[in-house]
């Protein structure tokens, strides 16, 4: 199997590692791998992923194996620690994969970088520990917010990596490209904050919407609440119902207000209420805002498309058509249209992405690969899974 899987992969690669090259040489970006003059991926990247037993760790490993630079030395879990990754979840059995082991066992002098894929709160204080010279993308919020205060405020204990704190970059991938290319430390979006602030930020930075009265309204799949969510994944009490939670008070608001005020360069409020969907994966935002006086829907379309052009994941529906979550499910891609409300002056934004892919595990690997020097899509341009 493995010998067929390489045949595959030799065929299949080699005129992608072609166009990277050629991508790599008009960027002038260093060339990181041997594998650009070679026909086989060499994978001599290593990484790590810490909290592999999880949803967004599965996610990982699932685009890392069509990875041709990235390979994974180094697997973690809490409670599953000692189990292979087969027995954890049967779909990667197949794969030849390092065991899990419990994060003070983990070993990381053969790992340039890893992904950490665990709990907000437990993560900082790992992150703390890690070997200066690795670089990481942090799935967790612990370093997305820049006020310590708000960080206390909204997660209900204080930060405990302050200094790291300072480094971190967010990473928004199409807005913070530039900071993310020679970050260490990434603090990889919330997916509430994804499907919102790609969106809105470029609208801001040109004030074609009001600062104030931005309605949100989220609507999350169940894997959004991660794989030890046991009660909240209950099928009996998630199937054919829909509720709301975090109502007035959602932690990821500090971070959507963060990104929109420094967008606009000035305090920027919105109202958001998240809702959990009987779906496995995706999320729709409907984002209504005032339009600044003068502005048309047009206008809010036109720039989006302009701003959005050459990017390869996010997408401005050229149609009326409603982003559905179907046309992104599995893919890195993030849908967004534009539509008018029936009240004058205002407008209806509505975006999706596949919460487990652009807005976590695909969103970490663009950003590693740009920090690793390799161009953003790499491994990243599959299609969405469709129906
Ligand atoms: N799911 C999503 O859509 C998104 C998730 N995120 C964030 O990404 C991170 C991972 O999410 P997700 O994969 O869904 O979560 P899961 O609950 O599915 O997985 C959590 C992982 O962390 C491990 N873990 C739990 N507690 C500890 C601990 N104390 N020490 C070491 N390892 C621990 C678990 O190991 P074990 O299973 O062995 O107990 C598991 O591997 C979270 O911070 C989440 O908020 C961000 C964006 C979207
Ligand atoms: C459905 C569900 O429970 N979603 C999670 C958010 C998803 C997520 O993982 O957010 P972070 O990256 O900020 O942890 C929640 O509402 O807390």
């Amino acid at each position: 199997m493995v010998a067929l899987r390489s045949i595959f992969m030799d065929g299949g690669c080699f005129s992608r590692f072609q166009d990277e090259a050629k991508l790599l040489k008009a960027r002038k970006m260093p060339v990181r791998c041997s594998v650009l003059s070679a026909q086989k991926p060499d994978k001599s990247i290593r990484v790590g992923i810490l909290g592999a037993s999880g949803y967004t760790g599965a996610e990982l490993i699932r685009f890392l194996a069509n990875h041709p630079y990235f390979g994974i030395s180094l697997m973690t879990a809490d409670r599953k620690a000692g189990q292979s990754i087969g027995s954890v979840f049967p779909h990667l059995i197949t794969k030849d994969l390092p065991d899990l082991v419990a994060v003070k066992d983990a070993d990381f002098s053969s790992v340039e970088a890893v992904f950490c894929c665990l709990p907000h709160g437990t993560t900082q204080e790992i992150i703390k520990g890690l070997p200066a010279r690795l670089k990481i993308v942090d799935l967790s919020a612990d370093f997305r917010l820049r006020d310590l205060n708000d960080y206390g405020e909204w997660y209900g204990q204080p930060h405990k990596a302050s200094e790291l704190q300072k480094e971190a970059v967010y990473g928004l991938t199409e807005i913070y490209r530039n900071k993310i290319q020679s970050a260490r430390l990434v603090a990889n979006p919330g997916c509430y904050p994804t499907t919102i602030l790609l969106p809105l930020i470029p609208l801001l930075k040109a004030n074609l919407i009001a600062l104030q009265n931005i309605v949100i309204v989220s609507n999350s799949g169940v894997s959004g609440a991660g794989r030890s969510a046991k009660e909240a994944n209950l099928y009996t009490e998630i199937s054919e119902g829909i509720f709301s939670y975090g109502i007035t008070r959602h932690r990821h608001v500090p971070e959507i207000e963060q990104e929109l005020s420094d967008a606009a360069n000035s305090r920027v409020t919105v109202s958001f209420t998240p809702t959990l969907m009987p779906m496995s994966r995706g999320m729709q935002s409907t984002i209504n805002v005032q339009m600044a006086p003068g502005v048309s829907v047009k206008d809010l379309k036109q720039h989006l498309t302009g701003f959005y052009e050459k990017e390869e994941f996010v997408v401005v529906l050229p149609n009326d058509a409603a982003p559905h979550t179907k046309y992104v499910q599995g893919s890195n891609g993030c849908h967004i249209n534009v539509f008018p409300d029936r009240i004058p002056g205002r407008a209806i934004i509505i975006s999706v992405i596949d919460n487990l892919v652009k807005g976590a595990s695909g969103q970490a690997l663009q950003n590693l690969n740009l920090m690793m020097g390799i161009p953003e899509n790499t491994g990243l341009s599959c299609m969405p899974l469709f129906p």
